[in-house]
């Protein structure tokens, strides 16, 4: 289908005849799959990743790792199990050009990769990658001695004028609107010259378990890192210089991914199993068990993977999902059909991400006869009878899932360009309507 059809396809949303009883197999973690592929390009020897997530995201980095003289091979793990990823890391080299989609992990993780690599490497990506920020670690780059022309924007597109080795040492940011600020230094932290110590200087920060996966992902292939949670500075993250271990990591099911899944159930009263739900992870999609059970369902991890069940209830929550603020959209989709008002606070700097996700949001929900407003922060949601009509996505993955929700139980929901969904989860409408049995 040509992109501009896509785009304005409208998906009508299947409505739920009755309870969801399903298992669903989710999809590997983006955010696992994209720090998985940065470390081990930048590791010592090669390294296998078991059950990557294929979406355009991590497509993306691996293209980009290429085109910078990674290679990333097709294959089955060591032990035989899956379809794997073999990744066999080469000195890094410009000219290349990185192509980031609108994938936040991409335009943000590369850019202290290719500081390290020989040569001048442009990224550049789709309209709405411009407007995120980026600052952040264009200055701390910079800072810590790298060369880039950015046209003075403090955004995409730009070019790392790579010189094969960073100086690296101390450097503060203000990391308020993206903790992927703090985790692309981080990550590339172990080959500067120096190592790096990052001081975030702002008032809140936001997604503090993707900082968590960060951190854990580095000791897990051999780096050292201070946090504060280990004794160390607050808003302070110290990575020591030294080589990293090719590894071989089985990615987790996306626990975010997951959410539309669980939503089902509390939506329509059903039961939905998750295989594989981890059971230590730092994914922040393990906190909607106990999200989704104040919201009227209840979860066991069982055997066979997380068991989650709707009471046929549906309450509102008052909630700071800074932490989390990638389940938001799915929450205020929830939230819209509960019993009760809700209020999601902490996530102003949703405005940035894929769309403008308070707004988008609000329009989309009202749209359906909903009646949600705007805060500072977050959003106020009070439930009203809904009915049917396009629910537009904004190019917004979240935005596709979150309308998906709300057709269960409304009939007539049409989701525009559910294609979107390829950011990070390309099988979503399949994966509906199986669940549904359809
Ligand atoms: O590091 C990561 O993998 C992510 C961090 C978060 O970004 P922000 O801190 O910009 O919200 C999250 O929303 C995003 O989906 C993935
Ligand atoms: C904010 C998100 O993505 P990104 O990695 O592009 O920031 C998201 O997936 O909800």
């Amino acid at each position: 289908m040509p992109v501009n059809a896509a785009h304005t396809a409208l998906w009508p949303a299947p409505h739920a005849s009755g309870a969801v009883d399903a298992t669903v197999h989710v999809p590997g973690s983006k955010s696992v799959t994209n720090r998985a592929l940065v470390l081990a390009a930048l590791a010592a020897e090669p390294g296998w990743l078991r059950r990557p997530l294929r979406s355009r995201d991590t497509l993306l980095m691996a293209g980009a790792l290429r085109a910078m003289g990674v290679g990333i091979e097709e294959g089955v793990g060591p032990d035989g199990s899956g379809e794997a990823w073999r990744v066999i890391p080469s000195g890094l080299h410009g000219p290349a050009t990185v192509d980031v989609g609108n994938a936040g992990t991409v335009m943000r993780f590369l850019p202290p990769v290719a500081a390290l690599a020989d040569g001048p490497i442009r990224f550049d990506g789709d309209p709405r990658s411009y407007e995120r920020p980026l600052h952040g670690v264009i200055d701390a780059l910079r800072a810590l001695g790298a060369r880039i022309d950015d046209d003075s924007r403090g955004a995409l597109p730009l070019t790392v004028h790579g010189s094969g080795a960073l100086e690296g040492g101390p450097v503060e940011i203000d990391a308020s609107s993206s903790s992927q600020f703090v985790s692309a230094l981080l990550l590339s932290g172990p080959r500067f010259n120096q190592g790096v110590e990052v001081r975030h200087t702002g008032s809140r920060l936001p997604s503090m378990p993707h900082i968590r996966m960060t951190v854990d992902m580095l000791r897990s292939i051999g780096a050292q890192v201070d946090t504060p949670e280990s004794g160390g500075e607050p808003n302070v993250w110290r990575v020591t210089p030294g080589a990293l271990l090719g590894r071989d990591l089985t990615v987790e099911p996306d626990l975010s991914n997951a959410q539309p899944f669980l939503a089902s159930a509390l939506v329509t009263g059903g039961r939905v199993v998750i295989p594989d739900w981890p059971l230590r992870t730092t994914q922040p999609g393990d906190k909607l068990r106990e999200i989704f059970t104040e919201m009227g369902g209840s979860c066991e991890l069982t055997d066979r993977g997380l068991e989650f069940t709707g009471s046929g209830s549906i309450h509102g929550i008052d909630v700071d999902l800074g932490e989390v603020g990638e389940l938001t959209p799915g929450i205020a989709a929830v939230a819209a059909l509960a019993d009760s008002p809700s209020t999601l606070r902490g996530v102003a700097h949703l405005r940035l991400h894929e769309t403008d996700r308070l707004a988008a949001l609000t329009k989309e929900i009202n749209e359906l006869g909903g009646d949600v407003t705007e805060t500072a922060d977050g959003l106020h949601i009070r439930p009203r009878p809904l009915h049917g009509g396009i629910f537009h996505t904004y190019d917004d993955h979240r935005m596709a899932t979150a309308g998906a929700i709300i057709g269960l139980a409304v009939d007539g929901v049409q989701i525009e360009n559910v294609a979107t969904t390829a950011k990070t989860l390309p099988d979503f409408p399949d994966l509906w309507t199986g669940m549904l049995g359809n």
